[in-house]
């Protein structure tokens, strides 16, 4: 039930972009994650302020998931993409929380300064020690980022669960052994923040990269590629990207974007789910 008094159309147009994202994407009926079974407790609504931000904390109040439900906190984080609150990273974060288990092995294709590494182990970490992060930088220094954020961060038993190394992604199968299912291959592209911006992934080994992850990721597991479109280059790695994702085949891969329209450098969050056999 949706009660309308100011801004109509921004309302309604917005809960039926929601109910789509998830029937479509996370639909329960898909083969990809039939684990994911929403149920929604309340999605009654009541428009109190003509202020856009007031619509969007009364939305993402009362427009929850239970919290037993595994997609809990994922439309939260939509609605504040798309609301301008939360960036594509918490987006992406936030997906792989639903694709990721305890005991995975996952792989960062850019650790950069090694906020995604640290998010990926917080997922896969458990008292049996089977995760692992498999995590990977062209940039020395950028392995020593992630290594050092990872020592404040986490005890020592959980870091034993990362191996790092300082090397190109297009060569990631030489690390990840043989027959590990791997669930998660992330991207975040582009030059590594406070650091040299004449160093960043480009669109040659990125799809090099791409090659690799489809091979390795197991079935049901998910590629998630944040691009950057506001540096020299961005726009045609992007590009790429997006043929890649297009050129998949339907029957074995899921792959949407989302891109803030009226925002064309803000950045693009690509993601590709591998269908279960
Ligand atoms: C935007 S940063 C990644 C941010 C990071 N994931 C984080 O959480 O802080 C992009 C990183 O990609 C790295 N990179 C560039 N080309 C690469 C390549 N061919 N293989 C692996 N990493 C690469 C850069 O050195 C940079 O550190």
């Amino acid at each position: 039930m949706v009660a309308l008094r100011l801004y109509p159309n921004l309302y309604l147009l917005f809960t039926l972009k929601s109910v789509k994202f998830r029937r479509t994407f996370f639909s329960p009926s898909s083969s990809i994650l039939p684990h994911t079974k929403p149920r929604f407790r309340n999605l009654s609504m009541s428009a109190k302020s003509i202020e856009q931000n007031d619509i969007a904390a009364n939305l993402s109040s009362t427009w929850v998931a239970q919290e037993d439900s595994p997609l809990s906190g994922l439309d939260d984080v939509v609605m504040g993409y798309m609301f301008g609150k939360k960036k594509a990273t918490e987006v992406a974060h936030s997906v792989w929380k639903h694709v990721v288990q305890k005991g995975d092995a996952v792989v960062d294709a850019t650790c950069g300064n090694g906020y995604d590494t640290l998010a990926m182990l917080k997922m896969v970490a458990d008292q049996s020690k089977r995760g692992r992060v498999y995590g990977m930088d062209v940039q020395k220094v950028a392995i020593e980022s992630t290594s050092s954020l990872l020592d404040q961060s986490v005890n020592s038993d959980e870091k034993e669960l990362v191996e790092l190394y300082s090397m190109c992604h297009s060569k990631m199968e030489e690390i990840v052994p043989k027959g590990v299912t791997v669930r998660l291959v992330a991207f975040n592209l582009g030059y590594l923040p406070g650091g040299n911006k004449k160093i960043m992934t480009g669109s040659k080994t990125t799809l090099l990269a791409l090659d690799a992850a489809k091979r390795i990721l197991a079935p049901g597991g998910l590629i998630s590629i944040v691009v950057y479109v506001g540096h020299p280059g961005g726009r045609e790695e992007f590009e790429a990207v997006q043929a890649f994702a297009s050129g998949l085949p339907v029957g074995n891969w899921m792959c949407c974007k989302l891109e803030m329209l009226n925002r064309p450098l803000a950045p693009v969050l690509v993601l590709l789910l591998k269908r279960k056999g």
